[in-house]
């Protein structure tokens, strides 16, 4: 089930902004990225040909699902992506329910780096394949209040070799508020490179 399509949990900004994206998509020039709660889970040799080495256990892995898609509907991560092919970016509209408090009534700087890594660490899959977050900076300017909405905006800065530099900022809806900037490196672990990124996102998503 696509966990990226609008609930009732959502806020009106929520749904105007994916409506807004899903106009924009109509053209080709944005793609909306699908979001599962366990694709790549259910079966350990689909991970053992990414990570060897990895230690799982069968009974375990069954009932692994992605961090951000684990809470019920409204209470944790409500987000959805858009990705930019020609420009190599990523948009991800998101809304931090109650249980993603930190301070009281603003988000945890935990839940804020859960999606700054999420929206990075997609456009560097979708630019690079199969990769890993090696190093995150974070400069958390503002307090996002929470259950609002914010806009994250994620691109590629610079591809050297198997290594990807990115950057993302999180505003406000109306963009007046920044909130955060942070900047990230991303290891491609096949050095077979394949930015041909509609290639990846069909094997990532099965689209
Ligand atoms: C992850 C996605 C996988 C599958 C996709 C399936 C489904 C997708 C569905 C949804 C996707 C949602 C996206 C979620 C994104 C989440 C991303 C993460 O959170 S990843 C988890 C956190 N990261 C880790 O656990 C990484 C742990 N570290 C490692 O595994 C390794 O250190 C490494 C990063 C893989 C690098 O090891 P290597 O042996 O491959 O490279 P090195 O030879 O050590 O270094 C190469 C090169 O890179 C430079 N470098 C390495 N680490 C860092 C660093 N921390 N900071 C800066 N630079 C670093 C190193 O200096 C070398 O540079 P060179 O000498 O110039 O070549």
């Amino acid at each position: 089930m696509d966990l990226s399509l609008p609930n009732p949990s959502w806020s009106k900004d929520m749904r105007l902004l994916f409506d807004q994206f899903m106009k924009k998509s109509e053209d080709g020039s944005w793609k909306h990225l699908p979001s599962y709660k366990n694709k790549f889970s259910r079966r350990i040799e689909d991970i053992k040909v990414f990570f060897p080495d990895a230690k799982l256990i069968k009974e375990k892995i069954s009932q692994a699902q992605l961090f951000p898609r684990n809470f019920e509907e409204g209470l944790g991560f409500e987000y959805a992506m858009f990705h930019n092919h020609a420009e190599d970016r990523t948009v991800c509209i998101f809304q931090g329910g109650p249980y993603l408090q930190g301070a009281p009534g603003f988000l945890h700087g935990g839940a804020i780096a859960t999606m700054i890594d999420s929206t990075l660490g997609m456009t560097a899959l979708i630019a690079g394949g199969i990769v890993m977050t090696a190093n995150l900076n974070i400069n958390f300017k503002r307090p996002i209040p929470l259950c609002s909405v914010v806009v994250i905006n994620s691109q590629v800065d610079k591809v050297e070799g198997r290594k990807l530099f990115l950057s993302c900022n999180i505003r406000s809806v109306d963009e007046q508020t920044l909130y955060s900037e942070a900047t990230s490196k991303n290891l491609c672990l096949f050095w077979v490179w394949f930015s041909l990124s509609y290639i990846s996102l069909g094997f990532v998503f099965g689209v």
